[in-house]
């Protein structure tokens, strides 16, 4: 089954078109990143895929379950990292992650036993009793990766995660994530920075609301640096 089908998607802000029929789809434990420049339609596909925006164009399949006809089923299926941090400062680790835990239904052993895992797959266990206010950016997306872990999605989003991190923190969060995709769980990265990918990663090349690629990140380069395909391709810089 795939982890993620996007078929003949369309959307529009009135007069402007943001998404022109994408269609893609994604197979289970693997890494992909969604590379577009500025405005190629990344965020407006990722509100679509957790159903902050609704489209009448076009189909969202997640983990088998149709988003538009079985919303509850697919959201479920879902951990979403958002552009923006929703994080409460003023509790610690575990709090926010046990709170997140009971908004999905889990509490108790069950939850405590889940937030360890989800924090060790992060590097951050031993910051649980710190409050949020305490961590560095690095950190705080890295316990935000772990909170949207806690329900055991199929499939990770992740907007453009990294933006605002220096280069050493940014470096630590795109190399754990990598490592997340494996087993059951499908990875799927946006953003506008080339370095993040490496050869080895599916990309999905997002430009203007269309899909002008998926490949593997080598495959995509044919020979040149993925950054000289990706300017050759869209006209931006990466
Ligand atoms: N609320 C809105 N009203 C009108 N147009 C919008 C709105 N939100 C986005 N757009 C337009 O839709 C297009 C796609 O925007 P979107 O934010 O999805 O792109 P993106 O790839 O996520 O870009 P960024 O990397 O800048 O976040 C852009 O042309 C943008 O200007």
């Amino acid at each position: 089954m795939t982890a993620l089908d996007v078929r003949d998607v369309r959307f529009s802000y009135g007069e402007k078109e943001a998404l022109k029929s994408v269609s893609f789809s994604l197979e289970p434990g693997r890494f992909c990143a969604l590379l577009g420049p500025n405005g190629a339609g990344k965020s407006t596909l990722f509100a679509l895929m957790t159903r902050l925006l609704v489209t009448g164009e076009g189909r969202i399949t997640i983990a088998g379950h149709d988003i538009a006809r079985a919303p509850r089923a697919a959201l479920a299926a879902i951990g979403v990292v958002f552009q923006q941090p929703t994080l409460d400062l003023d509790m610690t680790v575990t709090r926010n992650m046990r709170y997140f835990a009971a908004l999905h239904g889990i509490s108790g052993r069950d939850a405590q036993a889940r937030i360890d895992a989800a924090l060790d797959r992060l590097s951050m266990r031993e910051r649980a009793d710190e409050k949020v206010r305490a961590l560095n950016g690095g950190h705080r997306r890295r316990m935000e990766i772990a909170r949207a872990l806690i329900h055991q999605p199929r499939l990770l989003l992740l907007d453009e995660p990294t933006v605002g991190l220096d280069t050493a923190s940014r470096r630590a969060i795109t190399d754990h994530v990598h490592e997340l995709a494996t087993g059951g769980l499908t990875v799927f990265w946006a953003t506008h920075l080339v370095d993040e990918i490496t050869p080895e990663d599916e990309v999905v090349v997002l430009h203007r609301g269309e899909v002008l690629a998926q490949d593997s990140a080598r495959s995509i380069a044919g020979g040149q640096s993925l950054t000289d395909a990706f300017m050759a391709m869209t006209g931006a810089e990466a």
